[in-house]
């Protein structure tokens, strides 16, 4: 096709397709008569959950299977191409490694003669920030480079004109999976009512995932947390376990990366005596330990492909069997696991067991990592300061606004734990009422270690600009809200709302 003919193409095609019928079968028209129009030999629509953070094929063109997988943000192609918000093109999908042939699974013929084009479909917000709806992809024999240049052109226009209709089939997909939805109120009730270890959440997507847990909590079904290490995945495996009916029996924790194979079996299933070299007497292992309560299997990837098995069989049948016994054990345990490595790469590595994976990927959860909610990192680093000012009998009032400059700004490669064990070190190091950057690892202060893009979103960046506002409002007026408030010319209903959003603590500043 010549340069300037896809707009024609394109002319056409709305031409004779306007919307007409319900929008799933518009879209479809339109994607039947664009494969037709352009030689296409499939065209697909996947589309992103942000809640679950999946990207899921809701429409399909030209294909005999129906899509058996989804992607993750950064997966593959597509997953790809919903990271970077940017086309990708290739030319020979059986060249690209990153071209994983997970949803469709083609045959080899398919992928040693087809180029493939995967363009996202965005939207502009009013404050021009851009938020990803789907991708949408196009499988074609084989094209030279140029050609599929131009094709991706015109797969970009066309992703900008569906994109209204892109977002209305989002909020299909969000609202079929859609559970009863919490009020912030109600969330607070429940987190408070979860003693101990506190779960900060004050990101948006913090909440949204708080709001996971209370659907999914209170059944029985198994939920995978996924995120990097230290985000928090055990935290909130607990957090299931206290909200939901078995919160008084024992909630049983294991890593599943800490032992090596046999030990790890005999852990999770037990033994009898003489199961093995040392097995002298016998012993329950986490599983019946779990009886009725909650066992949380962390870096659930790491699992021995005969403990695989044994976990499967676990699940499907609700029984064990002791490493060296004969008699099965009936046993009812509800399962979380978590992992901070897409197990769809151990999948393909041959590492980890498919049907395994649908069994515990029931309810997938995801924790972003901390760079990408900056939003917790200052409410956090205020609950660890009152955490350790308690723990090590420190009068320490708060953070100076140089130091959580850079708190904000460091990219946090170790998550919540990093932050929270930089928080204890300046605790222990601060001999005054204020942490200040100097009580800050070194690593925090050096221009490399902070974010590449220290330039924060908008939105972030004002929500920081209010927090500061109001934080030295209340210092400059001792705690008093009502003086704050005076002081900034805004109404104490608007301060007193700030203050809870933030969850700033204005007595401590009395
Ligand atoms: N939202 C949060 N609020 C308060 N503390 C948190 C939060 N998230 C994480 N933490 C704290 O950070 C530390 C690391 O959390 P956790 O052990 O749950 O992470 P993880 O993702 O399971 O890590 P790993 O993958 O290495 O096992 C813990 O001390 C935990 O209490």
């Amino acid at each position: 096709m010549k340069e300037n003919n896809y707009l024609v193409a394109l002319e056409n095609l709305l031409m004779h397709h306007g919307w007409q019928g319900p929008l799933r079968e518009g879209l479809e028209k339109l994607l039947q008569a664009t494969a037709d129009e352009m030689g296409y030999r499939r065209i697909s629509l996947a589309i992103f959950d942000p809640k679950t953070q999946s990207i899921e094929f809701s429409l399909y063109i030209g294909f005999t299977k129906t899509p058996k997988y989804s992607y993750t943000p950064g997966q593959g192609i597509i997953g790809q191409v919903v990271k970077e918000q940017s086309p990708i093109i290739v030319p020979l999908m059986k060249d690209d490694p990153n071209f994983l042939n997970l949803a469709f699974d083609r045959t080899p013929e398919e992928l040693a003669s087809m180029s493939f084009i995967s363009v996202p479909i965005k939207r502009h917000s009013q404050e021009n920030e851009t938020e990803i709806l789907g991708v949408l992809n196009a499988e074609m024999d084989l094209r030279d480079l140029p050609e599929l240049e131009t094709n991706c052109r015109f797969l970009q226009v066309l992703g900008m004109f569906i994109a209204r209709q892109t977002s209305f089939l989002q909020e299909e997909v969000s609202r079929q999976k859609e559970l009863p939805q919490f009020t912030t109120a109600e969330i607070n009730t429940a987190r408070q009512s979860m003693s101990e270890s506190q779960l900060i959440s004050t990101s948006k997507v913090m909440n949204m995932i708080m709001n996971q847990v209370m659907q999914v909590a209170p059944s029985r079904a198994t939920v995978l947390i996924r995120g990097e290490s230290g985000t928090g995945k055990e935290l909130l495996a607990e957090a299931i376990h206290r909200m939901s009916p078995r919160k008084d029996k024992p909630f049983i924790k294991l890593n599943c990366a800490s032992l090596p194979g046999e030990l790890l079996e005999s852990e999770l299933f037990g033994y009898e005596r003489g199961a093995f070299t040392g097995a002298v007497g016998q012993k329950k292992g986490r599983f019946e330990l779990a009886h009725l309560g909650t066992l949380f299997l962390d870096e659930i990837g790491e699992l021995s492909a005969e403990a695989q098995a044994k976990l499967l069989r676990a699940i499907q049948a609700g029984e064990i069997q002791r490493l060296g016994g004969e008699k099965t054990t009936r046993v009812n345990v509800r399962i979380v696991c978590a992992t901070h490595q897409p197990l769809e790469n151990r999948i393909e590595e041959g590492a980890f067991r498919e049907d395994l994976y649908y069994r515990i990927n029931v309810f997938p959860i995801f924790i972003p990592p901390l760079r990408e909610r900056r939003e917790d990192i200052l409410p956090l680093a205020e609950h660890f300061l009152q955490t350790f000012s308690r723990e090590y009998e420190k009068n320490i009032k708060r953070i100076s606004t140089p130091a959580i400059d850079l708190l904000i700004q460091y990219h946090w490669p170790g998550n919540v734990r990093e932050l929270r064990n930089c928080m204890e070190r300046a605790v222990l190091m601060c001999s005054e009422e204020v942490i200040r950057t100097y009580h800050l690892p070194p690593t925090l202060q050096t221009a490399e270690s902070t974010a590449t893009d220290t330039e924060l979103p908008f939105v972030e960046t004002v929500a920081r600009f209010e927090q500061e506002l109001i934080i030295d409002a209340l210092k400059k007026a001792r705690g008093n809200m009502l003086q704050a408030a005076r002081d900034l010319k805004v109404s104490y209903r608007i301060i007193n709302y700030k203050v809870k959003k933030y969850r700033i603590n204005p007595k401590r500043y009395t």
